[in-house]
């Protein structure tokens, strides 16, 4: 039993319970530490298919909604700025043609089989200012960076794949600088029922189905469940208030299919 598993119940002064494993404390960091490598291990498998996935399957449109979640940072020229859970690096491309080459971007990811995908797209572009991006394999819930360190930064369909949301909106609050704006684009957890619906029958009808069709069912069929687990727009501006965002403002996008929360610290 730990210390404050003694505390608390010396506080209720009540004789000890016999606490079974499953409800200690050390047992619940181990369920998260075992989600949390099962999710590596699942954006591990679908690097190789990711980006070509998410072309059929969005129409291209993903590419659009992406743009505007970089645009929404206001990031410009010469900032230095940060993409959160990076994957394949398609907002870190874009935050590169925003701040140039006197710009900085930090793509991190803690998939090293995505980074891999990002650094080969990187080597093979002539796109000159693709190399002011860094990528690091590292942990969106425990950032490797300094407070007030970045003018913008991005997170792409990664708020709702992390296991703390709030511990992870308050990395993004530490590093980001005062003033400056971070966008967090993701699937929408609609609260309309009929948007719900168009939302989960594309999923079940038409996204698991082709994803079957590369082995890999199982792994997009997590999307349905992990957007009923997510937070509605309305809760995620409650939660960037709640951590210390000076504003946060939520937009939705593709007839609300997808959102795009923008925070200012
Ligand atoms: C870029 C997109 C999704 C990224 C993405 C996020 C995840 O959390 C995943 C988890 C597990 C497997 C894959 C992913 C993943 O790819 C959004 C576009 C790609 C989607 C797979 C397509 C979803 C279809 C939408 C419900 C509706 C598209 C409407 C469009 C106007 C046709
Ligand atoms: C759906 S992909 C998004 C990739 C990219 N941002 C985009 O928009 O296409 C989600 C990414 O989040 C990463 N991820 C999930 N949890 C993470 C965490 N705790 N730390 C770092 N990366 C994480 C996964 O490895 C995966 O590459």
């Amino acid at each position: 039993m730990t210390t404050v598993e003694v505390q608390v119940i010396k506080l209720l002064h009540r004789r000890p319970p016999r606490i079974s494993p499953e409800y200690s404390i050390f047992r619940h960091r181990n369920f998260t530490v075992r989600c949390s490598a099962e999710r590596q291990a699942l954006f591990n498998r679908i690097a190789p298919v990711y980006d070509n996935l998410n072309d059929v399957l969005s129409l291209g449109q993903h590419r659009i909604w992406k743009r505007m979640a970089v645009s929404w940072t206001g990031a410009k020229r010469g900032d230095s700025t940060l993409d959160i859970c990076c994957g394949s690096g398609d907002l870190a491309f874009l935050l590169s043609e925003k701040v140039g080459l006197d710009g900085q971007v930090m793509g991190l990811d803690f998939s090293s089989d995505q980074l891999l995908v990002a650094s080969s797209r990187q080597q093979e572009s002539s796109t000159p200012c693709y190399k002011n991006i860094e990528w690091l394999e590292g942990d969106a819930l425990n950032l490797p960076f300094r407070d007030d360190y970045f003018d913008a930064i991005t997170m792409g369909y990664g708020l709702r794949n992390v296991m703390d949301k709030e511990r992870a909106m308050q990395q993004i609050f530490r590093v980001l600088k005062p003033g400056c704006k971070a966008s967090i684009l993701d699937f929408n957890k609609s609260r309309e029922p009929i948007t719900s619906l168009i939302q989960e029958w594309m999923i079940d009808s038409i996204v698991v189905p082709v994803a079957t069709g590369f082995g890999l069912a199982e792994e997009y069929k997590y999307l349905k469940s992990s957007i009923q687990e997510f937070l509605t727009g309305k809760e995620l501006e409650q939660l960037a208030f709640a951590v210390g965002f000076s504003d946060a403002k939520f937009y939705e996008i593709a007839g609300g299919l997808m959102g795009n929360l923008v925070v200012t610290r």
